[in-house]
């Protein structure tokens, strides 16, 4: 596999990957109109032209993109900022408008792989707009609060969304943020187990303010997503829930 620099052409499409050319379902048509200056806009928000995986001057060898998902509030932009800066926003809540994404590149087994992280926004205001995402989306965190019971109780919601907007094979991951918020916990790790088994997704409790899973999040995405590109007779399978389960921290420690 050859190492490639990647070119600042638009449309170009990376080695591992190829973007669809269409787009949700309902961004067709629906309310979805260009402005004077030819941006998209859908119910009034502007969407940021989306980049192409290839779009940047890091050297790679695949690409994907991975979206953060959930409700308001429950901690999706600051986890992103915990990954890719290593750092927390305390303070003042500033939700997300629209989307806005990231680029981090991860050395995976020696393999360098990029991942392009999209960060929603979990107001229902911006549904439409997350919906005409889903579909370039390889991998999901499904992130809910552990502080937020109503958070927790609206994953399935999120579960039936996802079925319907994103592609049948993206990677799901279920998160439960803010682990390190003890006192103030109203779900139970062991609810957030049991929903996880029910669908078959691998789970994980994060803290963004402390750091706790944020890294392995990130790294078990970016494994599940290169062993599936390189599948060969000669590597032997990746096992996304037994890697998660085996690196994974409970609360109380703080590994980033
Ligand atoms: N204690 C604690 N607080 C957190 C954690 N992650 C986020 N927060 C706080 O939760 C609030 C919301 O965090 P955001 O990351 O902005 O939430 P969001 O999911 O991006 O929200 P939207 O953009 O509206 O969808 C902020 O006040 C953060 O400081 C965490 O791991 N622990
Ligand atoms: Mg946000």
């Amino acid at each position: 596999m050859s190492r490639k620099k990647t070119l600042k052409s638009k449309g170009q499409t990376s080695p591992s990957t190829t973007l669809p050319a269409g787009r949700g379902k309902e961004q067709e048509g629906k309310s979805r109109k260009i402005n004077s200056s030819g941006q998209a806009l859908i119910n009034g928000v502007i969407l940021p032209n989306r980049p192409s995986l290839s779009n940047s001057s890091e050297f790679y060898d695949l690409a994907f993109k991975v979206m953060l998902v959930g409700d308001s509030g429950v901690g999706k932009t600051c986890l992103l900022v915990r990954f890719k800066d290593g750092a927390f926003l305390a303070g003042s809540f500033i939700s997300t408008v629209g989307i806005d994404f990231r680029n981090k590149v991860l050395n995976v087994d020696d393999v360098k792989v990029k991942l392009q992280i999209w960060d929603t926004a979990g107001q229902e205001r911006f549904r439409s707009v997350t919906h005409a995402y889903y579909r370039d989306a390889h991998a999901l965190l499904l992130l809910y609060d552990v502080t937020n019971k109503t958070s927790f109780d609206n994953i399935q919601a999120w579960l039936t969304e996802i079925h319907e907007y994103a592609t049948q094979d993206v990677v799901i991951m279920l998160l439960g943020n803010k682990a390190d918020a003890t006192q103030e916990r109203a779900v139970k790790k062991e609810a957030g187990e049991k929903l996880a088994k029910e669908y078959g997704v691998p789970f994980m409790e994060t803290s963004a303010k402390t750091g706790l899973n944020v890294e392995l999040a990130f790294m078990a995405i970016a494994k599940e997503l290169k062993h599936r590109s390189m599948k060969s007779p000669n590597h032997p399978k990746f096992k996304l829930h037994d890697y998660v389960n085996s690196e994974m921290k409970g609360t109380g420690c703080c590994r980033s």
